[in-house]
């Protein structure tokens, strides 16, 4: 589904080149939960933004549905990008003064069209889906923290993306929700069959990882798939 073929990234800082993601090979199936760990500063955001083309590599070739990603100019990328992507943030990042069901659609109110009747719809049962029932027409302030990253979800949802990249989406999350939300999104990756890669440092979310990939100073250093689902989930 998404392929990437010794995809590398230099970053300058305007006298000095430095690689901080070595050539890498990746292949992203749907249906799995794949976990990008990694101590800080190791290249997992980097990664992640070259594999939603919101960062282009300096070197190498993506292909998505065997579609080279890479030689696309920008404008063709973003729209792959709206049509194929959801993300998820470390915060929920929903505007306030406007309610939960309107955050979910604002894409569309962005890209100037009013959203189609299906989509709100979709949305309300998005919201039921992730327990969020009675939530559509209240203000994100009245929120807890999970529970707007869970409507945080929904947005990313809305379009129906194959793939989901999420950086951080527990970090700021007590232990319970982060639970919540890995739950969560292991059943959108399985039962939805979707590509979902979470970024995180956080060793509690490791447990719900199909695949579990560690990064160290740009590098791929391990790859794991095996049960770590049927090991210890989430706890403090
Ligand atoms: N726009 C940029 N310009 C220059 N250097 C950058 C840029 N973005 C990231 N870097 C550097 O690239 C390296 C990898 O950063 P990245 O954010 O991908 O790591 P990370 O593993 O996600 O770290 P963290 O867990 O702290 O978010 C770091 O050394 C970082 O300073």
């Amino acid at each position: 589904m998404m392929l990437l073929e010794k995809i590398a990234k230099d970053f300058s800082d305007g006298r000095q080149i430095r690689r901080v993601l070595f050539p890498t090979d990746l292949e992203c199936q749907a249906g799995e939960l794949m976990v990008l760990s990694g101590p800080s500063g190791s290249g997992k955001t980097t990664l992640l933004s070259i594999m939603g083309l919101v960062l282009s590599p300096s070197e190498g070739r993506m292909f998505l549905n065997d579609q080279e990603v890479t030689i696309l100019s920008d404008e063709e990328a973003a729209t792959i990008r709206l049509q194929n992507f959801g993300f998820v943030f470390q915060q929920a990042m929903l505007i306030d003064g406007v309610t939960i069901l309107e955050n979910i659609l604002l894409s569309f109110a962005i890209q100037g069209s009013r959203p189609p009747a299906d989509k709100k719809k979709k949305a309300v049962e998005l919201l039921k889906t992730l327990g969020l029932e009675g939530t559509a027409n209240m203000q994100p302030r009245l929120l807890s923290g999970g529970m707007k990253q869970r409507a945080s979800i929904a947005r990313a949802l809305i379009k129906d993306p194959s793939i989901l990249l999420c950086d951080e989406p527990t970090s700021a999350l007590d232990a319970e929700s982060g639970q919540v939300v890995m739950n969560i999104l292991k059943r959108i990756a399985i039962e939805e069959n979707r590509v979902v890669v979470v970024v995180s440092h956080d060793a509690r979310v490791f447990p719900f990882a199909d695949r579990l990939i560690k990064l160290e100073n740009g590098m791929i250093v391990s790859d794991t798939r095996e049960s770590y689902s049927e090991k210890k989930a989430y706890s403090q």
